[in-house]
């Protein structure tokens, strides 16, 4: 049916908007907003809660900046290189509801599990190492890597929107096809037509202690599992990690470049609804927007006042 199908053309034809993708999918929500200001698990619970597609677009960059680390390709001196192998290259994100206990952090809301594939190898952690942290606002910046990610990104908008409705979905009675993109460009560059688009905000600190207590979660369960292993070879024993100042310092490093480039910077789409959550729950924020998402679907609040 024509109305569930995705649609999408870029507009090569006209300059500035050539990083665009066109969709004529039913509902696209975009999210933008700092480093861990929650974008990635309030879009999987937002996709889940409507049934629609999701798609991570700093997994791309991040996966950019592996190839890029694996191949010794100096981004300053070679990043026509690095985009030529982006091209080359096949990234799957596949997502599936999860398996696992909800993080204490995120309340009653499951939120679904997601897998990155880089050449079929499974990279979602290595994407996340603190290597690549420090070099993916560096390769984003660049404009022939951001067209080399936009192919990918269109192609897995495409297949997002064919997997969403069997994949998540959940409680989504009347809730038309579509998917729900986080980034740093998606409502303002990406989906500048999107039908719902959301700025996620929160104060430094409270992001850093996200990351940090994210760190120290993952530090335990690492330990637990070399304990049941009885494991005491220090070589496999999980690295330290760093002070929530010094993540905090990071994070506010890789904002500084993500707004200042030249190429799509981050910025306040015009029509963006902005959410600090620095004082809002997991579920306060993801129910703020499944509301307004119902809400311009012409469909009844579920929520109401949260
Ligand atoms: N309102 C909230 N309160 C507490 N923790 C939150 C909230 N929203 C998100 N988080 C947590 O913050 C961390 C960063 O979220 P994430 O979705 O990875 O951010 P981003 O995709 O923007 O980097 C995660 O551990 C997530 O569970
Ligand atoms: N649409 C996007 C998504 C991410 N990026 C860049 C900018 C970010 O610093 C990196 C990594 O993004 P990611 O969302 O994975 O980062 P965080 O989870 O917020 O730490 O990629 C971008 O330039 N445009």
């Amino acid at each position: 049916m024509l109305f569930n199908r995705a649609r999408i053309a870029s507009r090569s034809l006209f300059g500035s908007l050539r990083h665009q993708l066109v969709a004529r999918r039913d509902f696209t929500i975009a999210i933008d907003g700092p480093a861990a200001s929650g974008k990635s698990s309030t879009a999987r619970a937002v996709a889940q809660e409507l049934g629609l597609g999701y798609i991570d677009s700093g997994s791309i960059y991040r996966c950019a900046t592996l190839l890029a680390l694996r191949n010794n390709i100096d981004i300053n001196e070679s990043a026509g290189d690095l985009a030529a192998l982006i091209n080359k290259a096949k990234v799957d994100i596949r997502v599936r509801p999860s398996t696992s206990r909800p993080a204490p952090n995120l309340g009653r809301l499951a939120v679904p599990e997601v897998q990155v594939l880089l050449d079929n190898e499974d990279v979602s952690k290595e994407i996340r190492a603190p290597e690549v942290n420090q070099l993916v606002a560096k390769v984003a910046s660049d404009r022939s890597i951001r067209e080399a990610v936009l192919h990918i990104q269109r192609q897995l908008a495409e297949s997002a929107e064919s997997i969403s409705t069997n994949a998540l979905s959940k409680n989504a009675e009347g809730v038309p096809g579509g998917v729900v993109m986080d980034g740093r460009d998606i409502g303002t560059t990406i989906f500048p037509n999107a039908e719902l688009k959301i700025y996620l905000d929160a104060s430094a600190m409270a992001r850093a202690i996200r990351r940090w207590d994210e760190m120290n979660n993952q530090m335990k369960e690492a330990n637990a599992l070399q304990a049941a292993k009885g494991s005491s070879d220090s070589d496999s024993a999980p690295a330290a990690y760093p002070s929530v100042e010094k993540i905090a310092r990071e994070l506010e490093a890789r904002d500084y470049a993500d707004i200042n480039r030249e190429h799509s910077p981050l910025r306040i789409a015009k029509d963006a609804v902005v959410i600090d959550n620095t004082n809002l729950t997991f579920e306060q924020q993801v129910y703020t927007i499944t509301d307004l998402a119902r809400e311009r679907m012409g469909l009844a609040p579920k929520h109401g006042d949260l």
